[in-house]
């Protein structure tokens, strides 16, 4: 399921940039990107085909011929062999960086301290104490330094919002959020496994962090009740997966979650599908503890990509009776500036270009958000045993080829 829908969405941008590319106006900001990797045209190179201040002028690969073929396939300007090459172009304003996790942080300050705005591919970094660091950095040279959670910037995840804080369904008492991949469905060599990349499932699936954090309107949890890692065989210091009960304050509010990239199948043999994220609120009216609702922002195609297809749902838990909601082109916020057919991603880069520049985006993720989400994601791989993750800007890791 979800494998169809990442397919889809890759078709769906090709589709909507072929058929409303647009011409770049005299102040399009000039964009890097900082390697070849596979969401690059999903979440950067189709959307700015479509946005008239966006223009991709620049491509870094570790390997040139790699950056010259995906140059060419993708019709960018420049190609460079290197990272830093890109970084010393002057004429590039902003930067997108899709890495691995663990080269978040670095190539982060590299391009901030190289005067570059910045669109950093979630989770921010590998901890806290490196997403401390860039936002001050960002903050001292006046830049623009954003964490890519796309999904928050569609107008569904607004909807959903605002329904749990309308107070029309009572107080949130519980929520969880959920994201699994299939037993073998990512290959041993990829970078989600990689210890010293950052991977792990609660690294790669932090969805179920952010989705949590931002439906609840929460930082950083009070306590962690229970951290289970499932250890990787092949390298016990990666959790395969992981399964977390939080509590946030003392209004007790409590949010389980679970993200798992090795999820087993049923009785052995019979092969689970691959679920996108999803999450489940649960609300109860104080007075009528039976009245409350189940909300649920994930049938039939989760928040994470609603631009596909996605219903709101609210169950009575007293009669069971349900409602759904869809929304496209509608928030609290969004007025006629925008498309029925706009992605997640193209949201998220309205967004990031108003904001260099110097109009207000319809949404944002303000730093210390950004901030407190790595912090919860440390304090889970502290109370798991696993330890807190490392970035390359705490090592002596060279970014190259393996
Ligand atoms: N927003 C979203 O929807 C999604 C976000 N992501 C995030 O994007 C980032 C990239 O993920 P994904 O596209 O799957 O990554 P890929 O494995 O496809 O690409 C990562 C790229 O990083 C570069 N790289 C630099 N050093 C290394 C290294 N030591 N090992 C491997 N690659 C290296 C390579 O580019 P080159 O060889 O050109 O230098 C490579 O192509 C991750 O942070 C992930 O969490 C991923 C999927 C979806
Ligand atoms: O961000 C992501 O979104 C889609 C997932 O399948 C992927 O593993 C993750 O990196």
């Amino acid at each position: 399921m979800a494998m169809a829908l990442q397919a889809s969405t890759f078709l769906h941008q090709y589709i909507y940039a072929t058929t409303h590319a647009v011409p770049k106006s005299p102040n399009a900001i000039r964009f890097g990107i900082l390697s070849t990797a596979m969401i690059n045209p999903a979440a950067i190179i189709r959307p700015a085909e479509t946005h008239p201040e966006v223009k991709i002028t620049a491509i870094a690969s570790r390997d040139l011929l790699s950056a010259k073929k995906y140059a060419a396939k993708y019709g960018i300007k420049n190609a460079y062999g290197s990272y830093d090459e890109l970084l010393g172009d002057t004429t590039i304003q902003a930067v997108y960086i899709s890495l691995p996790n663990a080269l978040h942080g670095e190539w982060a300050e590299k391009a901030l301290n190289a005067s570059k705005h910045v669109l950093l591919e979630k989770p921010l970094t590998a901890n806290a104490s490196e997403a401390r660091r860039i936002f001050e950095i960002a903050s001292a040279k006046n830049l623009v330094l954003l964490e890519a959670f796309h999904w928050q910037f569609h107008p569904a995840a607004h909807v959903v919002h605002s329904l749990v804080h309308s107070g029309r369904y009572g107080q949130v008492k519980r929520t969880y959020a959920r994201m699994t991949t299939p037993a073998k469905s990512i290959p041993k060599s990829d970078i989600r496994w990689k210890y010293d990349l950052a991977g792990g499932s609660l690294m790669d699936m932090t969805y179920v962090v952010s989705a949590t954090r931002y439906f609840l309107d929460k930082g950083v949890p009070e306590q962690i009740i229970s951290a289970k890692a499932r250890r990787s065989p092949e390298d016990r210091r990666i959790d395969e997966a992981m399964e977390a009960e939080l509590r946030w304050d003392k209004d007790g509010v409590k949010s389980k979650i679970y993200a798992d990239m090795e999820r087993r199948n049923v009785a052995v043999i019979v092969p689970r599908v691959w679920e996108l994220p999803a999450v489940e609120i649960e609300c109860e009216d104080a007075a009528q503890p039976q009245a409350g609702v189940k909300l649920n922002a994930d049938r039939g195609g989760s928040f994470m990509m609603p631009h596909l297809y996605h219903y709101i749902q609210v169950t009575d838990k007293k009669t069971g009776h349900r409602t759904t909601q869809k929304h496209y082109n509608w928030g609290p916020k969004w007025g006629a500036n925008s498309e029925p057919w706009w992605s997640t991603y193209r949201y998220q880069l309205e967004a990031f270009a108003d904001r260099i520049q110097g109009r207000q985006p319809a949404h944002w993720i303000d730093p210390q958000d950004s901030i407190d989400g790595m912090q919860t994601i440390d304090m889970i791989y502290e109370k798991s045993g696993l330890g807190i993750r490392h970035g390359s800007s705490e090592k002596t890791i060279i970014a190259g080829k393996q």
